[in-house]
């Protein structure tokens, strides 16, 4: 298969990729779900006109400066007052009161004086003061908060004071990890003569559960047809939304990914995308379950996974902003001419005059952990791109912190 244009790879893998099924949720465990549908009001907030302040609610007609008014009782927030206002009379009220009938206005306590039941005011205060208005925040049937929305903090604020105990989300994805490799062995052990330190998993899978999704870890299949195909054959009986495999991607002889895929099923869309970090990359399908093949350099994998993977899972929670956005910066530094393949450079990003300025890391080497880490970004560079010098506008896109 010839190498795949990047955007001819991501509309691939996001074809078909349809939010997954409704389920309700309470609100304590909606913190960064997807909503699956409109949510409207279930009342209006406040209800009624409520004091914004601790004082008294008068008739603005009756305040000039050193007015003496009759209090009649006292209005606490949760405790209306069932009379209406006469003229030349005050009631106490406090933060959250609702305001008496014939009450348009609140004198804070500080601008008045009390002695007994008289409140003499001492400030002029405009009509309308210090009060809320019914409805001002929202009204019962407004629709707030919107389907596709991955609900932020205040959203479940929102939510609960609209009156609503319980939300419609989209299912998660279940995510599978899978590694391959002979040669790795997990963090904390001690390698043997040429072994590898497992690494690309704990990223990955991070960047899943940042997404929402719930991840299995299917762990390390040997170099044979054999142990990866029954790994795959694993994921498809467990039903996962979305199969990751790292390493084994490229041509080797130990390289057995694609053949596996294959030999379990997969229906491939591609293998091999005109991108770097990246080249190996792969995906198919089989049935519910999309398999993205990750190259085993372990900024390869985690590039991939970030571009690719993010969208796929956001498709599937049901987002209505799938797409990494791309800002604009200017150049920290000169850039060679670049190839055929989109290129993605691990860059710092500092502002300097008020411009955001992107400055790759020197060593773009795909195995380079260490320049991964320290990457605040990734510039892109589209294929062909002409060579360019410090200052001149460029394209990035942000990681993750
Ligand atoms: N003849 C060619 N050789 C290669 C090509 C090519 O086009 N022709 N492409 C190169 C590119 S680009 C990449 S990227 C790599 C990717 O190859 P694989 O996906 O087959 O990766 P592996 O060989 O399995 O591993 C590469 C490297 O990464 C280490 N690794 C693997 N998995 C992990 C892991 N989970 N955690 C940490 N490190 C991992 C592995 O030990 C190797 O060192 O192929 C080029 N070759
Ligand atoms: O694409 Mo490979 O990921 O260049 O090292």
């Amino acid at each position: 298969m010839a190498l795949m244009p990047f955007t001819d790879a991501m509309a691939a893998i996001l074809k078909g990729a349809d939010a997954l099924p409704e389920e309700m949720v309470q609100i304590e465990d909606a913190f960064h779900r997807v909503l699956a549908r409109d949510i409207a009001s279930l009342r209006t907030q406040p209800p009624e006109a409520m004091s914004a302040m601790d004082g008294y609610a008068v008739r603005a007609a009756d305040v000039t400066v050193g007015a003496k008014l009759k209090v009649i009782g006292e209005i606490s927030a949760g405790k209306p007052f069932d009379r209406a206002l006469a003229a030349g009379e005050a009631a106490r009220i406090f933060t959250g009161g609702v305001v008496p009938a014939g009450s348009d206005t609140v004198v804070i306590q500080e601008d008045t004086a009390r002695d007994g039941d008289i409140v003499t005011i001492n400030e002029a205060v405009p009509v309308g003061k210090n009060i809320r208005p019914a409805g001002v925040d929202f009204n019962e049937g407004d629709v707030l908060l919107r389907a596709g929305t991955r609900l932020a903090d205040r959203d479940l604020a929102l939510a609960a004071g609209m009156n609503h105990p319980q939300l419609p989300v989209h299912r998660r994805p279940v995510v599978a990890m899978l590694a391959t490799g002979d040669e790795l062995v997990l963090p904390g052990a001690t390698p043997g003569p040429g072994q590898i330190v497992l690494s690309n998993g704990y990223a990955l899978r991070a960047l899943a559960r940042a997404e929402g999704a719930d991840v299995i870890d299917l762990g390390i299949a040997r170099d044979t047809l054999e142990s990866t195909t029954a790994a795959i054959r694993r994921a498809i009986d467990l039903n996962v939304d979305v199969l990751i495999t790292t390493g084994g991607a490229s041509v080797g002889d130990h390289d057995l990914v694609q053949q596996s895929l294959v030999a379990a099923g997969i229906e491939m869309s591609f293998w091999k995308i005109a991108m770097r970090p990246g080249k190996p990359m792969m995906h198919g399908r089989r049935g519910g379950m999309r398999v993205i093949g990750l190259p085993g350099n372990p900024v390869s994998s985690y590039v991939c996974g970030f571009l690719f993977m993010v969208p796929l899972l956001r498709a599937l929670s049901g987002r209505s902003e799938v797409q990494h956005v791309r800002e604009a910066a200017v150049l920290g530094r000169d850039l060679a001419a670049n190839d055929q393949r989109e290129d993605y450079l691990r860059t710092r990003l500092e502002w300097q005059d008020g411009k955001l300025v992107a400055t790759p890391v020197m060593k773009q080497d795909s195995s380079l952990l260490g320049n991964l880490a320290v990457a605040e970004g990734l510039l892109v560079r589209v294929p062909h791109a002409e060579a360019a010098t410090a200052g001149d506008p460029c394209a990035i896109i942000r990681l993750p912190t």
